[in-house]
């Protein structure tokens, strides 16, 4: 009894030399008596029954075909007491969906020919059942977002390549520090502007993208989170770096030699104390490292620049002063983006990020915001942008998209 109830639960693996077990050949001889050359007959019946390949490779099959056997002598078997009980995902009954009766296949199954007949339909059956249930299982999953594994967090792609990373500016700047603090072993891929750091990743030149979303001294980076609206992009994972600005200067220049001071207009915001205590002016460039190397390649003896210690070591230029940022704990935010979501895990906790429209009217942002309130979600951030009459990408389900 132990015995079927074991090999009709753990379907896929059945042994095919349990289906002549001696239970199933006892329950038939109170049947049936017979001499001594049926009996040899019927061992080698058993033993032909039992090697066949087919039986092996189709295990519902098979259970059904022992649950039928069973059937014959109901002190023998739980299965067969109880004929409504389903064996199939389907709940269809074995007797049922092979259009035999349990007490004739098992006649069978002992009597000769037939019984190889009838182990032959029986795998028929299971595979024929297989091949349905894994086609629906296929279709199935395959309208599923591909989950990312632990792999697609590490710094190595599957391919055994380096994961490339793509930021805004050149080489030296916060931006790519933020890069290679995520992803140690990344390949960096400098770009000139933020939008082009989007498309990098889009148009598979880059695998991650990781761009400042927001800087704890001078706020949010408006520009970037208007980017996300327009790609499709998603947020997988975030960064947050201190930042050193520096201030930088061609080798032997000293600090009262300086008249003007190059940087990002991020930077130079953040060190406005220290700039204004110099006689200096402020000048906009695109990014921090590409003010460095200006200075070093126009070798301009009366401009500073702010740019990270690394920057300097990079275009020959030596640190003037340090720590200049007005809030020396500043830290900057990144986010890194990738073309596949990340599906949320519950052994750690996961940031969301959320955007939606309201339609005019009072209090609806009040009553969105009380969704999260009732259900004790804290929120980290709050931004709000213009639509500036750019429709916004609504994702479904299938993360198409379409514009609203
Ligand atoms: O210019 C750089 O080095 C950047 O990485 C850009 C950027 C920014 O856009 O905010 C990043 C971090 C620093 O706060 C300053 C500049």
């Amino acid at each position: 009894m132990t015995c079927i109830s074991h090999f009709i639960h753990i379907p896929g693996t059945f042994p095919s030399k349990r289906v002549p077990s001696p239970t199933n050949i006892s329950i038939t001889f109170t049947q049936r008596p017979l001499q001594l050359f049926h009996l040899l007959l019927l061992l080698l019946l058993l033993l032909l029954f039992s090697f066949s390949p087919s039986e092996q490779s189709f295990p519902w099959g098979s259970a059904a075909a022992v649950s039928q056997l069973g059937r014959t002598d109901p002190g023998h078997s739980r299965i067969g007491s109880n004929p409504d009980r389903a064996f199939f995902s389907n709940g269809e009954r074995p007797g049922r969906l092979l259009g035999l009766s349990p007490l004739r296949t098992t006649i069978r199954s002992v009597q000769g020919e037939s019984s190889s007949k009838s182990a032959t339909e029986l795998p028929q059956t299971g595979d024929q059942m297989n091949g349905i249930h894994s086609r629906r299982l296929q279709k199935d999953l395959s309208s599923f977002p591909r989950p990312l594994s632990v792999s697609d967090l590490s710094s190595v792609p599957e391919n055994g390549s380096k994961m490339r990373i793509s930021f805004k500016g050149i080489s030296g700047s916060y931006s790519e520090d933020a890069a290679l603090k995520a992803y140690p072993n990344c390949e960096t891929v400098p770009c000139i502007e933020f939008e082009d750091t989007f498309k990098a990743v889009e148009l598979w030149l880059a695998d991650k993208a990781v761009l400042p979303i927001e800087s704890s001294s001078v706020g949010s980076i408006h520009r970037n989170y208007d980017l996300l609206l327009r790609h499709r992009l998603h947020i997988v994972s975030e960064v947050q770096l201190p930042v050193n600005f520096c201030l930088l200067a061609l080798p032997g220049v000293r600090l009262e030699q300086l008249k003007h001071v190059l940087s990002h207009p991020q930077a130079l915001a953040s060190s406005d104390i220290a700039l204004g205590k110099l006689n200096v002016t402020r000048e906009n460039v695109d990014d921090t490292a590409g003010a460095a190397q200006l200075v070093a390649s126009k070798k301009l003896r009366d401009t500073g620049v702010i740019a990270s210690a690394r920057a300097a070591e990079l275009y020959g230029l030596t640190v003037v002063a340090e720590k200049i940022q007005d809030d020396l704990d500043s830290i900057t935010r990144f986010i890194v983006l990738a073309r596949d979501p990340i599906i949320p895990r519950t052994d750690k906790p996961f940031k969301t990020s959320i955007v939606f429209t309201l339609d005019e009217g009072p209090g609806v942002l009040f009553k969105a915001l009380a969704v999260f309130a009732l259900r004790n979600i804290n929120l980290t951030k709050i931004e709000s942008r213009p639509q500036r009459k750019r429709p916004l990408r609504v994702v479904d389900d299938s993360n198409t998209g379409s514009a609203k």
